[in-house]
């Protein structure tokens, strides 16, 4: 999927994925009252109200992006209709072409990853027949227990051809605490990108290997350092928009190719309508509105890099 997501993006020339991470808040008043006419206010009239959303902005922006990511977190706040909601979002953005980045940040002890990449990237056996479950095209994954809890995703990714984004430099602010904690004199996040270089040289796909990582726009130093000692592995660049990040922070992410760094904007689209530059469009055209939120992206970012 490493070769899909390169393809994509040279084609739509925006190297940006769209975040879907729907809060009933975002969502306009014309949504949820459909949606809720049809279940009741209940957890599935909160997972047809995203849904909605969701399908009404990927209809309105697929032609541009590449990608998309998905914050599971979002979903699970409403149960299981909820994660139904996130299936039929996984689904669709496949139909439409779209690489789908499953923002699931799991990591867990060997048998347990296994199980977790198994069920979002494999297929999992059911006695004679096995089944691909949420199926996404990449995950995140967090890599706080080590080599163990991340081994299970990489034979996985050698199995399906798929890949993970693996948690080095996160965007928040306390992400310091421990990622920039010194050892030997250097800081654990320049180590885990090291080891992200070196479980990616197990999965190469023809210009980048399967095996990415999360780096924060909002750390540009950051960036600009662990570009260097992953120069295979493809860079997730969330923090843009609403955590502040800029185009003109983030040339260092990428590779002189113009390739290696993709660059996530999650509530800066999908609740483009409630900001006062998009506010012309109001709450009824919240879809057009995130067109344009994504144009003004990719402009920003493809006139940083030149
Ligand atoms: O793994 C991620 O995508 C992630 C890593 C990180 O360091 N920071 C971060 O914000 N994210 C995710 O990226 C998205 C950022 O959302 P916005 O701030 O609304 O663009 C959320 O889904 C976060 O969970």
């Amino acid at each position: 999927m490493i070769n899909k997501l390169v393809a994509n993006i040279k084609k739509t020339g925006a190297p940006i994925v769209v975040g879907l991470d729907p809060m009933l808040n975002y969502i306009p008043e014309q949504v949820q009252k459909k949606a809720f006419a049809e279940y009741g206010e209940t957890l599935e009239g909160a997972a047809e109200a995203i849904w909605q959303f969701n399908k009404a902005i990927v209809d309105n922006t697929y032609d541009l992006i590449p990608a998309v990511k998905p914050q599971i977190a979002m979903y699970e706040q409403f149960g299981i209709p909820g994660m139904q909601a996130f299936k039929k979002t996984v689904d669709y953005c496949k139909e439409k072409g779209l690489v789908v980045i499953g923002d699931i940040k799991r990591g867990d002890i060997g048998s347990t990853s296994a199980a977790y990449a198994v069920g979002h990237l494999g297929k999992v056996a059911v006695g004679s027949k096995s089944y691909a479950a949420f199926d996404e095209d990449f995950a995140t994954v967090n890599p706080y227990l080590g080599s163990d809890g991340v081994n299970p995703f990489l034979d996985v990714c050698k199995e399906e051809k798929k890949g993970i984004f693996v948690l080095v430099k996160t965007s928040n602010p306390s992400s310091g605490e421990f990622q920039d904690q010194k050892i030997d004199g250097r800081p654990l996040y320049e180590l885990v990108g090291e080891k992200v270089a070196a479980w990616g040289t197990e999965a190469m796909g023809d210009e980048y290997s399967y095996v990415g990582a999360v780096v924060g726009a909002t750390y540009p130093e950051m960036g600009k350092v662990l570009r260097k000692i992953m120069p295979k592995a493809y860079i997730l660049v969330p923090g843009y928009g609403a955590q502040g990040g800029k185009g003109k922070d983030l040339v260092h992410f990428f590779n002189e190719d113009g390739l290696g760094a993709i660059v996530n904007s999650s509530r800066g689209i999908i609740a483009a309508y409630k900001q006062e530059k998009y506010a012309k469009f109001g709450a009824e055209n919240f879809a057009d509105a995130s067109r344009a939120a994504v144009e003004d992206m990719v402009a920003d970012i493809k006139g940083a890099l030149g």
